[in-house]
């Protein structure tokens, strides 16, 4: 069985969804989730022009990723997402990298989470925090590893085989298990076939810690390779190991449709981490500005999302802690119950 329970987990035994549900009771009926990690590196003055893209940052700096971390913790977050989005060993064995240095460096980005929690634990000791703090090792999709922006297309080509597939990304996840996160997140997943290998995984490599699956769109209405996302929620429903089902990193317009599409086909918790509804330029690695929303209009979505049935809610690329916060402080007034990090 791959994977130590963390974060009150003990899940060996227990339904991945059952385990999210018991955290979000824990919390209060609603989980926060963190903003966007790596275009907060940025903010906070990382290059991340380069094929690593954010796990760059795991060779270059490490203390950017911890505080990264704390301020999205110090913002309200119950949930930190770990910067290996776009780490895998092939992608450091190009950098020339050793298989071991590789493992090792994946491992460090659970551990970089871990600490940053310990620290901000330590830091409330004095009025101990009552709800869960949960740290989700990410596995960004084969499309994220290509560093062209395929996770907005999901198309593969050739390489677009269920083996191919559950042999790139198979001993990356078993590390990242092993590290000892509370939750696996498979993001940004762009095609039914990438999230047909992860659930294949899930079960041949007997990882004991829940996993979420989170796929993206650009219609509102599909994935972004044009597959169908009631087929995609499918898929997640069946495998016991799946926790929660969501989208991430796509406009907030799109959110309502896609959450009750997914609700047609599962009772699993649903997760939404929307980006900022900017796009993407793959060439330049750079977000065109213009197209986004302010963190005012992100958060008058919450409610409405709430009401859909999403019970973990947070933002993906260029939300920042000011989102977080504000998303912290909406769920906090729909809930009084909820306990809040910060005042
Ligand atoms: C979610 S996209 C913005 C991630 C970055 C992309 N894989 C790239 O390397 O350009
Ligand atoms: N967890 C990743 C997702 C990118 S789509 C990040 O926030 O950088
Ligand atoms: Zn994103």
């Amino acid at each position: 069985m791959v994977g130590k329970s963390g974060g009150g987990g003990g899940v060996a035994e227990e339904d991945g969804a059952a385990a999210v549900r018991r955290w979000v009771e824990a919390g209060g009926g609603r989980l926060v989730m963190d903003g966007g990690l790596a275009t907060e590196l940025e903010a906070n003055g990382a290059d991340l022009n380069d094929p690593l893209w954010s796990a760059k940052c795991l060779l270059s700096s490490p203390h950017l990723i911890r505080k990264v971390h704390l301020d999205y913790l110090e913002a309200g977050a119950n949930i930190i997402i770990t910067a290996s989005y776009q780490a895998t060993i092939q992608g450091f064995e190009s950098k020339g990298f050793s298989k071991e240095q590789s493992e090792d460096l994946l491992a460090k980005s659970v551990e970089i989470a871990r600490e940053a929690r310990d620290m901000f634990l330590k830091e409330h000791s004095d009025r101990p925090i009552q709800h869960p703090i949960l740290v989700a090792a990410s596995i960004g999709s084969y499309g994220a590893y290509l560093a062209d922006g395929s996770e907005y297309s999901g198309d593969y080509g050739e390489a677009g085989t269920l083996e191919f597939l559950k042999d790139f990304h198979k001993r990356r996840l078993e590390v990242l298990a092993e590290a000892g996160p509370d939750l696996i997140a498979f993001e940004t997943i762009p095609n039914k076939l990438e999230a047909q290998a992860y659930v294949e995984l899930l079960d041949e490599c007997n990882i004991s810690i829940p996993a979420w699956f989170s796929f993206n769109s650009k219609d509102g209405v599909h994935i972004v390779s044009g597959d169908s996302l009631i087929e995609c929620a499918t898929i997640a429903n069946g495998c016991s190991k799946v926790g929660a089902v969501g989208i991430n990193c796509t406009p907030p317009r799109f959110i309502h449709g896609l959450i009750l599409s997914i609700r047609k086909v599962t009772d699993k918790p649903i997760l939404i981490y929307p980006n900022s509804g900017e796009r993407y330029d793959a060439e330049k690695k750079e977000w065109v500005e213009s197209t986004g929303v302010s963190d005012g209009d992100f958060v008058s979505y919450v409610n409405e999302w709430c009401k859909d049935g999403a019970v973990l809610i947070g933002g993906c690329c260029r939300t920042t802690p000011n989102t977080i916060k504000a998303i912290s402080r909406s769920l906090n007034q729909r809930h009084s119950s909820l306990h809040l990090p910060v005042a």
